[in-house]
């Protein structure tokens, strides 16, 4: 019969077929599908985190499930491990049944928020150059499967990312997904943030699925809920729509302005992320070649550093005076550029809270690295703060100053797990905000290191190549400022 008692009078049962198999069967109201297999054992399949969608033709409805590698053996939740696509056909007893069941999981994906169109930017170029393969053979094939509709375009060229998510109908699409590195994510976000809409247009969810050789973000929010780092669950992450908010980082030097979600690195990280490029003909290698070089040949950096504590975290550096806080609000009143394009004046101008009368701590250099977190991972094996949290209004600043170069290279094995943090080398705080002075080569005044935001070089102070360097947004050597408007963004999370 269709429906059952009172408590689960929604429950739909039918004695049905299960991939051919004859089985009684039920359908909860919750969207969980039971029924028992050839070997008498309790099958079942959650609407909400195993089904894409379906197809009902007649008396039949193919279920289009995602599923863990183990599905079929047991029921109940728990992580999924390695997940694979997987058909379910029922066949129902009578078409009014075949109805009745196709209405309840209609109803059951309807109510789940999920995407109904979604604009995707792919970047054909990022990472190992497989952005489209990846598109076309693992994306598109979910996104069929769940019934959810797209544009697609690919990037043309560097910022191609930033002008369409600056120009875009936004009001055509329940988000913006991109199938590329952290860097296109970051240039969609830029986009967002000049726009004159600016505080409807972040709004708008935003979704990463990794293409690219920098891939911080997606492992961050995988890594969160114990979830593979893959780029199918990235994918089934956006299909699903589960959101989370996002803190952004405005980065401000003057009137030059950019926005961050993943970090910004000066010293040690920045000087192999960047400076190892020339090695790219190794692949991979050329990170650990290049940083056995860099510690070999360690070069500490003078400058400062300023930051208003996070709760906790007071006793660190020292006390600042108030009349050397050299920023104050002006963060309030200016306008910026990025990337040498004039923000419009009606773009988001950086946290609405003034940072006057905040208790400014600080800490004075040499430094051999220092890097400040928004996210745990800063690619797919660096997870570089362990605390970072997605929308806790603070950034993980991870400070080395002094350190033997035995102990550097053996905390910098430990980074694929963050227990390097644990290092008596490494001084790892909190903050709510954050300035960096950043100076000259210890030893060697007339170089100075790099400054790198969410893979961006920003400023160079090297003063030898500063001709070939004039892009660069913001100059090396003033303070360079990030402050945090918790929560502002929103991405498609894994649950
Ligand atoms: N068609 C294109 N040609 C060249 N560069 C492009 C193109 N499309 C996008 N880009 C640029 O590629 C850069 C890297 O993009 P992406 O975020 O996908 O990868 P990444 O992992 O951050 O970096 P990479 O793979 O280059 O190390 C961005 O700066 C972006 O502007």
């Amino acid at each position: 019969m269709a429906m059952e008692g009172k408590a689960e009078s929604l429950t739909l049962t039918e004695r049905i077929r299960v991939n051919g198999v004859p089985t009684e069967s039920s359908l909860a109201s919750n969207g969980t599908l039971r029924w028992k297999g050839s070997d008498g054992g309790e099958r079942c399949l959650t609407v909400e985190s195993e089904v894409l969608g379906f197809e009902a033709e007649g008396l039949r409805i193919t279920v289009r499930a995602f599923v863990g590698a183990f599905k079929g053996v047991s029921c109940g939740g728990g992580s999924f491990g390695k997940r694979t696509r997987r058909d379910y056909v029922l066949e129902l007893p009578t078409e009014e049944a075949a109805i009745r069941w196709s209405e309840r999981l209609r109803d059951c994906i309807n109510s789940l928020g999920r995407p109904k169109m979604l604009f995707i930017i792919v970047n054909p170029f990022g990472g190992k150059k497989c952005g489209r393969t990846i598109f076309h053979n693992e994306v598109k094939p979910l996104l069929a499967a769940a019934d959810i509709p797209y544009t697609m375009q690919e990037t043309k060229h560097q910022l191609h990312a930033q002008e369409i998510a600056y120009s875009l109908d936004l009001l055509k699409y329940d988000g913006i997904v991109c199938v590329s590195g952290d860097g296109v994510l970051v240039e969609v976000l830029n986009g967002l943030l000049q726009r004159e809409d600016w505080d409807a247009a972040i709004k708008v969810p935003l979704g990463i699925i990794p293409a690219g050789s920098g891939n911080g973000m997606a492992k961050s929010l995988l890594d969160s809920v114990g979830d593979l780092y893959s780029v199918c669950n990235a994918t089934f992450a956006v299909i699903r729509g589960y959101k989370r908010s996002l803190d952004i980082t405005t980065v401000l030097q003057g009137e030059m302005k950019f926005f961050s979600i993943l970090m910004l690195t000066w010293g040690l990280v920045a000087d192999i992320d960047i400076e190892s490029e020339k090695y790219r003909w190794m692949g991979s290698a050329r990170f650990d070649f290049y940083s056995l070089l860099r510690v070999m040949n360690l070069r500490r950096y003078h400058g400062h550093v300023q930051f208003v504590p996070a709760p906790g975290y007071e006793s660190y550096g020292e006390p600042v005076k108030q009349d050397s806080s050299c920023m104050g609000k002006t963060i309030l009143t200016e306008q910026g550029q990025i990337n040498n394009a004039k923000v419009q004046s009606c773009g988001y101008l950086g946290p609405v809270a003034s940072l006057d009368g905040l208790e400014w701590r600080s800490i004075d250099g040499p430094f051999v690295s220092v890097w400040i977190n928004n996210v745990p991972w800063a690619g797919e094996d660096a997870m570089l703060a362990p605390e970072a949290k997605f929308s806790d209004g603070c950034l993980d600043a991870v400070i080395i100053r002094e350190c033997p170069k035995s102990a550097l290279l053996a905390l910098m094995l430990k980074m694929s797990d963050g227990s390097y943090v644990k290092s008596p080398y490494v001084t790892y705080l909190k903050v709510k905000a954050f300035r960096l002075e950043p100076g000259q080569r210890v030893g060697n005044p007339s170089k100075g290191g790099i400054v790198d935001s969410d893979g961006e070089v920003i400023a160079r102070g090297d003063r030898a190549n500063d001709a070939k360097h004039q892009d660069n947004l913001m100059s090396y050597g003033p303070p360079i400022q990030m402050t945090v408007d918790p929560g502002l963004a929103t991405i498609f999370s894994p649950r």
